[in-house]
C-alpha cells in the first residue's frame, strides 16, 4: 500500500441537492440535500484510504467551520495535516437533476497570504520529514490571494523534493502547472482545450492533445471526457477506456475518483491495462450516486466486466508534436 499525500488549497463543503428539475428563478424544493466535506484532494483521500492507503491530507480549511471535515477525517482514518486560517470554508452547491445534468455552484473560498503559504509549505515539509510519501497530488482551484505566480513557486518546491507530483486543477492554473512538467495532470477535455488552443470534441483531437501533453514533459498525461472515457499516455505508450453505461445521477467527485484509482492501480504494481480499467470503472460507479466512487459495490466486477480498455497503436502517439 501506498503513503499519499493529497494538497487541497481551496477545499468545500459540498452541499448536493436532488433535484427533479431545476426551475430557474423560481423556489426548488429538493427531495434530498447532503452535505459533506469535499474538494478534489479531500476526495481523492477518501477513496485511497477506502482502498487502504495511508493519506496526509493538506492544504488551507477555514477555522470556523472545521467540525465537518475533522470528522470526515476521523472517519476516512487520515492523517490531518490541513492548516487552519480565520474564516469559513466555502460551501458549493450541487444542483443534481433527475436527468443527470448537474450544476456546480463553486464559492471562491477563504484569501489566504503569503504567511500562510509559508505555513503550509513548511507543514508539508514536516510531514515529509516524519515518513516517506509515494506521491503528492496538488488538487483543485486556487484561493483567493494566491497568485498563479506563487502557485508555481509552490509546485517547483514541491517537485524539487522528488516525490512524483500529480496535478488537477484548471484554468489558468492547470496552464501554470503544466509549464512546470509534474509527473501527471488529469484535466477533462473541456479543461484541456484551453491548453490545446482547440475544442477536444472527437477521438483524434483527444488523442493529439493528450499526447502533446505528453511531449510536453508530463510523465502521466491524463484526459478524461465523462461518458466518453480516457485517453491515457506515458513513456510505455497509449490507452483508451470506455466506462461502462451507468446511470449518471450525479456525476461530481467523478475525476477525483478516477485519479485515486489511477494512483491505487500504479501504486499497487498492477498493470497499465488493469490499472486504467479499474480507475474507469471505479469513476463510473461513482456517478450513479452522491460522492465518491465504492469499489465495495455489489456489483463492482461487473461494472469492471464492461469497461473497455484498449491500447493505441504506436502511429497515434507518434509524429505530432
Ligand atoms: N456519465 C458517465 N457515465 C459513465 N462514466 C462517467 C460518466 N461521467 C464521468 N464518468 C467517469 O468519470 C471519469 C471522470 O469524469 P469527467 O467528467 O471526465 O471528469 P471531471 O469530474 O474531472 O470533470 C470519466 O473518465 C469516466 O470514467
Ligand atoms: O476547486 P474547484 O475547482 O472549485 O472544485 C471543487 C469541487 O470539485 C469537487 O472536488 C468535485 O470534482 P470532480 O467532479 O472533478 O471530481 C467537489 O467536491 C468540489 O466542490
Amino acid at each position: 500500500m501506498a503513503r499519499v499525500m493529497t494538497i487541497t488549497l481551496n477545499p468545500a463543503l459540498d452541499l448536493a441537492f436532488d433535484l427533479e428539475e431545476l426551475a430557474l428563478g423560481a423556489v426548488n424544493r429538493s427531495r434530498h440535500a447532503q452535505l459533506e466535506a469535499a474538494g478534489k484532494g479531500v476526495n481523492v483521500a477518501r477513496v485511497l484510504a477506502s482502498l487502504g492507503h495511508d493519506v496526509v491530507v493538506s492544504g488551507f480549511l477555514g477555522r470556523d467551520n472545521d467540525g465537518p471535515f475533522q470528522l470526515a477525517f476521523q472517519h476516512m482514518g487520515v492523517t490531518d495535516a490541513f492548516v487552519r486560517v480565520p474564516g469559513e470554508t466555502r460551501i458549493n452547491a450541487k444542483l443534481a437533476e433527475k436527468s443527470g445534468r448537474v450544476t456546480d455552484i463553486n464559492g471562491p473560498g477563504i484569501g489566504v497570504d503569503a504567511a500562510q503559504i509559508t505555513a503550509l509549505l513548511s507543514t508539508i515539509e514536516q510531514q515529509l520529514n516524519n515518513a516517506s510519501v509515494d506521491a503528492i497530488l496538488v488538487a483543485g482551484s486556487l484561493p483567493p490571494g494566491l497568485s498563479l505566480a506563487a502557485f508555481s513557486e509552490f509546485l517547483t518546491h514541491l517537485k524539487a523534493t522528488g516525490v512524483p507530483l500529480w496535478v488537477d486543477t484548471s484554468g489558468e492554473a492547470l496552464l501554470h502547472a503544466i509549464e512546470i512538467a509534474p509527473e501527471a495532470v488529469k484535466p477533462n477535455e473541456v479543461e484541456l482545450a484551453d491548453w490545446a488552443g482547440e475544442a477536444l470534441d472527437n477521438h483524434a483531437k483527444r488523442v493529439s492533445a493528450t499526447t502533446h501533453l505528453h511531449q510536453a514533459g508530463v510523465g502521466q498525461a491524463l484526459l478524461s471526457a465523462g461518458a466518453e472515457g480516457v485517453i491515457w499516455v506515458n513513456a510505455s505508450g497509449a490507452w483508451q477506456s470506455t466506462p461502462p453505461h451507468v446511470q449518471a445521477a450525479n456525476t461530481v467527485g467523478a475525476g477525483d475518483t478516477f485519479v485515486a484509482g489511477m494512483l491505487h492501480g500504479l501504486f499497487s504494481q498492477h498493470s497499465s491495462e488493469e490499472t486504467l480499467r479499474f480507475a474507469t470503472a471505479l469513476s463510473a460507479e461513482s456517478v450513479r450516486h452522491v460522492g465518491v466512487g465504492n469499489a465495495h459495490a455489489n456489483d463492482f466486477a461487473l461494472l469492471l466486466q464492461r469497461t473497455q480498455v484498449q491500447r493505441l497503436p504506436a502511429c497515434s502517439t507518434e509524429g505530432t508534436s
